[in-house]
């Protein structure tokens, strides 16, 4: 039997002024915690993001599968621009374009997820407002049932779509995904006329990487997930933290 084809990347080159930078969160920017409340965001990187944030003249923005009030409760005091929700979300420059209003059926889907978790010990229901995020990263039994149960929801759900992702499954609006929130950006000051550049692990971040590849940017894949069409490759997220200068002292060493 013949292993499966790996694709060949190389690490990607070193921060550059003109670049603008778009940078997802979980796996990419923070390690993965048990819980989504559970991350740690390790002193000094708010500081660090901001400092490289002004070296790129603003042109640095977060984009998540969080909403973003959590990013700015994450991050804080640090308010960037960012993208939340999947690109659902989008604040800049004073300017918020708020994530569609959840419809009526998303609530009972929301309780009935939430008395699925009970019988689930360890599965987690993550109330996004007009997304709800169904996690079995300390209950993988629940895997299964929690997908099945997401993609019947649907059925009640018109315009919505499944997001999966690290040990989770979404049920979240199709109107808009990372992608369209980085072409956004990119026809907005300071981002506008620079080099996009994009890292992100997960399967929500290949909309970005095919936006940034069609403009001639670095797509940058975080991890080893495939297939993807991102064209570098870090190993994970001490990889990132280093190439963008974002580690702290200790790390260095
Ligand atoms: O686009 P991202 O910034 O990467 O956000 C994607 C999702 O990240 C979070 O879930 C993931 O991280 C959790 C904390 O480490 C982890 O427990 C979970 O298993 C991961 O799927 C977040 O909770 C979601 O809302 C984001 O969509």
């Amino acid at each position: 039997m013949s292993a499966a084809p790996t694709t060949q990347r190389q690490r990607p080159p070193s921060p550059a002024d003109d670049w603008a930078l778009f940078l997802d969160v979980d796996g990419c920017l923070l390690d993965f915690s048990d819980t989504p409340d559970g991350v740690v965001v390790p002193p000094g990187l708010p500081a660090r993001l901001d400092a490289l944030a002004q070296r790129l003249d603003g042109a640095l923005a977060l984009v998540s599968g969080r909403t973003l009030a959590g990013l700015d409760r994450l991050f804080a005091p640090l308010h960037l621009p960012a993208a939340g929700l999947h690109g659902l979300e989008r604040r800049h420059d004073g300017v918020q374009i708020a994530s569609p209003a959840a419809p009526v059926a998303l609530a009972d889907i929301r309780e009935q997820a939430s008395r699925f978790a009970e019988r689930h010990p360890g599965a987690v229901i993550e109330d996004k407002g007009a997304a709800i995020a169904l996690h079995w990263r300390m209950a993988p039994q629940a895997a299964t049932e929690l997908s099945t149960f997401a993609a019947q929801a649907l059925d009640r759900l018109p315009g919505y779509r499944l997001q999966y992702g690290h040990q989770v499954v979404e049920l979240r609006p199709a109107s808009a995904d990372k992608g369209d929130a980085i072409a956004a950006f990119l026809d907005e000051a300071p981002f506008r006329g620079r080099l996009p550049v994009f890292a992100g692990d997960d399967l929500t971040d290949e909309h970005g990487f095919e936006v940034v590849n069609a403009r001639g940017g670095v797509s940058v894949l975080v991890g080893a997930r495939e297939p993807s069409v991102a064209r570098w490759q870090l190993d994970g997220v001490s990889a990132v933290r280093e190439w963008l200068g974002l580690q702290h002292e200790e790390a260095k060493r």
